[in-house]
C-alpha cells in the first residue's frame, strides 16, 4: 500500500452519473502531484474523497494507511490539509486572518468556542509570515484581495502540520502577478524536503510550479494518464484529456499549451 494515498477503483455515482469511474491512484511521501482536467472532469470530487469529505460509492480510498469507511474521519482530517473554494466559503468574512489560520488546529472556522494555546498562535503567525501575510494578521478575511485570501487558505491548510496537502485550484481568480507569486511560493514548497506530499488541482499548465513531480490527467471521471510529469505530460495525453489539438511548450520547468492552429485565425 502506498504510504500517503492509495485509491483502487474509486467510483462515485450521483443521480445515475459516474462522477468518478474506477480511479486508481497512488501517492508516496515526497511526491508533488498536479491534477489536470477540463471542467466537470471530476477533479473536485476526487479531492473531496482525498480530503475525507466524501466516501466513494465503490472501490477503496486509503489515506496515510487508513481506509475510508473503516476510520473515524475526524482523526484523519488533521493529517490532511485542504484548501478549496467550498472550505473558503465557510470562513466567516469578519474573522481575522490570524484566527482563520489558528482555528484550523481545532477543525473549526469560528473562534468563539475554543481556548487557544500560545503555541498555536505562534505557529499560525509563522505560517502567515512564510506566506507573506505577516502585516495583515489582524485584517478581516473578507477585506483581503483574492491573492491574499488564497495564501491565507494555504497557511490554514498547513496549520495542523499535515502529511498530505491538497490545493484545489489555488490560482483560480488570481491576476498574472498574483499567479506568478503563488507559483513561485509553491515551487519553494515543492523543494522543501520537510513539506508534506502535495496535490494541486488546475486547468492550466501555466500554474504547474517547477519542482512538481507527477501528474494525474482526468476526463469524464476516468484517468487518461498518470505518472511522472516529464513522461506523462505529453501532447497526446493533453489531446485525450482536453479533446483539443494542443502544442505543448516547456520552458525552464514551466509549461504552456496553445491550440496547434491558433496562428490561423
Ligand atoms: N450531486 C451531484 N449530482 C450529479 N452530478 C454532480 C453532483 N455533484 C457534481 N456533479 C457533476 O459531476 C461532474 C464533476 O464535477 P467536479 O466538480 O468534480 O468536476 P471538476 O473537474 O472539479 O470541474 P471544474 O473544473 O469545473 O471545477 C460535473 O459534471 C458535475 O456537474
Amino acid at each position: 500500500m502506498s504510504d500517503v494515498l492509495d485509491f483502487a477503483a474509486v467510483t462515485v455515482v450521483r443521480g445515475g452519473k459516474r462522477l468518478l469511474d474506477a480511479v486508481d491512484w497512488e501517492i508516496r511521501e515526497g511526491e508533488r502531484w498536479v491534477v489536470l482536467g477540463p471542467n466537470g472532469a471530476g477533479k473536485t470530487t476526487l479531492m473531496q474523497i482525498a480530503g475525507t469529505r466524501m466516501h466513494p460509492s465503490s472501490g477503496t480510498a486509503s489515506m496515510l494507511g487508513e481506509t475510508m469507511g473503516r476510520v473515524d474521519v475526524f482523526e484523519l482530517r488533521p493529517l490532511i490539509g485542504l484548501s478549496s473554494a467550498a472550505l473558503a466559503n465557510q470562513i466567516p468574512g469578519h474573522e481575522t486572518v490570524l484566527n482563520v489560520v489558528v482555528t484550523a488546529a481545532y477543525g473549526t472556522t469560528g473562534r468563539w468556542r475554543e481556548e487557544y494555546e500560545k503555541m498555536d498562535e505562534r505557529r499560525a503567525f509563522a505560517l502567515l509570515h512564510d506566506w507573506g501575510m505577516s502585516t495583515l494578521i489582524n485584517r478581516e478575511f473578507a477585506s483581503l484581495s483574492e491573492g491574499e485570501r488564497k495564501r491565507v487558505q494555504i497557511a490554514r491548510a498547513l496549520m495542523t502540520d499535515p502529511e498530505l496537502l491538497i490545493l484545489d485550484e489555488p490560482a483560480a481568480g488570481l491576476d498574472l502577478g498574483g499567479r506568478e507569486d503563488l507559483v513561485k511560493r509553491l515551487s519553494l514548497l515543492a523543494a522543501d524536503e520537510a513539506a508534506p506530499a502535495v496535490v494541486l488541482v488546475t486547468h492550466h499548465l501555466e500554474e504547474i510550479p517547477p519542482g512538481f513531480t507527477h501528474v494525474l490527467m482526468l476526463r469524464e471521471g476516468a484517468v487518461v494518464a498518470s505518472g511522472p510529469l516529464r513522461e506523462t505530460l505529453t501532447e497526446a495525453n493533453l489531446a485525450a484529456t482536453f479533446d483539443a489539438d494542443l502544442k505543448l511548450i516547456a520552458n525552464g520547468g514551466r509549461y504552456t499549451a496553445v491550440a496547434r492552429d491558433s496562428h490561423a485565425v
